[in-house]
């Protein structure tokens, strides 16, 4: 248990969401662990991919940019724990931090998000359609060729204004972010993976601590989600063998059927001219490997130049 005297310091980003996020982090540690909520300190950290909000993401650099300062403060002892939203976490943890902490995973569905329009297949020939995300681009583009496509940065409040502006007619935002921002009503339409496959760990919670630290470890064993861990290891493999940076559209996931996990992945040309697909399914056990292995496939498939962009 944390000692009376000193608080248990949670880092976090500072958006809604992030603290959101750091908030249910807190309540379910502070459930499990029967301790008020004094015993812990939600602490604010500034990235660097939320100080550029004026450049795209894949010029700034991959993944890591929102999550960079917040290792550096868990290493330097400065925090105890840190949150993060697994869909932004670098494949790899610097030497020394671990996340074996997730939280049950939220509704993993990207949602269509217009004030006017129903659905992607509403949408007017030629229509605008912002995102910053490059495999909803691709996914986009590969089955709308007519659409336009805009660069759209922000947080989710940034976004919707922009869409009130009339930048653009449409966009997609997690269903999972919309819902933990009590903000589901502004999903249009959820969209059902097997027409566009979310991105790689979307909709779960991880919780990151220095691999020595036995209290924290001892903490985050108590809230650990078993199901989303195998789930998230079966998508994190694939994504490493494809070595996924924020550079190349890449979609994944892994569902539990009885007592087999079926994970599905895609990746697509940027300009959406081509995307390959396929499937694995084992037990649970065997999921960093069918990982691996359904990378292998696609990547074969694909052949040489296949993400270089147009
Ligand atoms: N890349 C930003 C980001 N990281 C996590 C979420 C949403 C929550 C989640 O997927 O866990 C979002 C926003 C979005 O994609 O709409």
């Amino acid at each position: 248990m944390p000692d009376q005297t000193r608080p248990l310091k949670i880092g976090t980003r500072g958006s809604k969401l992030a603290l959101a996020q750091a908030h249910e982090t807190r309540d379910r540690l502070a459930a499990a662990h029967g301790l008020p909520p004094e015993a812990f300190q939600i602490v604010v950290i500034k990235t660097t991919g939320d100080r550029i909000l004026d450049r795209p993401l894949k010029e700034i650099g991959g993944k890591g940019l929102f999550t960079k300062e917040i290792e550096d403060a868990l290493i330097a002892g400065e925090i105890d724990i840190a949150v993060h939203s697994m869909k932004d976490m670098p494949t790899l943890q610097p030497d020394g931090l671990v996340i074996d902490c997730l939280l049950p995973r939220e509704d993993v569905r990207d949602a269509f998000v217009s004030p006017q329009v129903q659905s992607i297949g509403a949408l007017p020939a030629g229509s605008v359609v912002g995102t910053s995300s490059l495999r909803r681009r691709a996914q986009l583009a590969h089955r709308r060729p007519d659409l336009q496509l805009v660069e759209f940065r922000g947080n989710v409040q940034t976004r919707l204004k922009k869409l009130d502006e009339g930048v653009a007619v449409a966009t997609f935002l997690a269903m999972a972010g919309l819902s933990r921002l009590g903000m589901l009503h502004v999903a249009r339409d959820p969209i059902d993976p097997a027409e566009m496959l979310p991105a790689v760990a979307q909709g779960a919670i991880g919780v990151e601590r220095r691999a020595g630290d036995s209290l924290s470890a001892e903490l985050l064993a108590a809230i650990h989600h078993v199901e989303t861990g195998h789930r998230i290891n079966a998508e994190r493999a694939f994504l490493a063998r494809l070595d996924g940076s924020c550079q190349t559209p890449i979609a994944g996931l892994a569902e539990l059927r009885e007592d087999s996990l079926l994970l599905r992945g895609e990746i697509l040309r940027p300009d959406g001219s081509a995307a390959i697909s396929g499937h694995r399914e084992g037990s649970v056990s065997e999921g960093p490997a069918m990982g691996a292995d359904l990378a292998e496939e696609l990547l074969a498939r694909a052949g040489e130049g296949f993400f270089d962009h147009l």
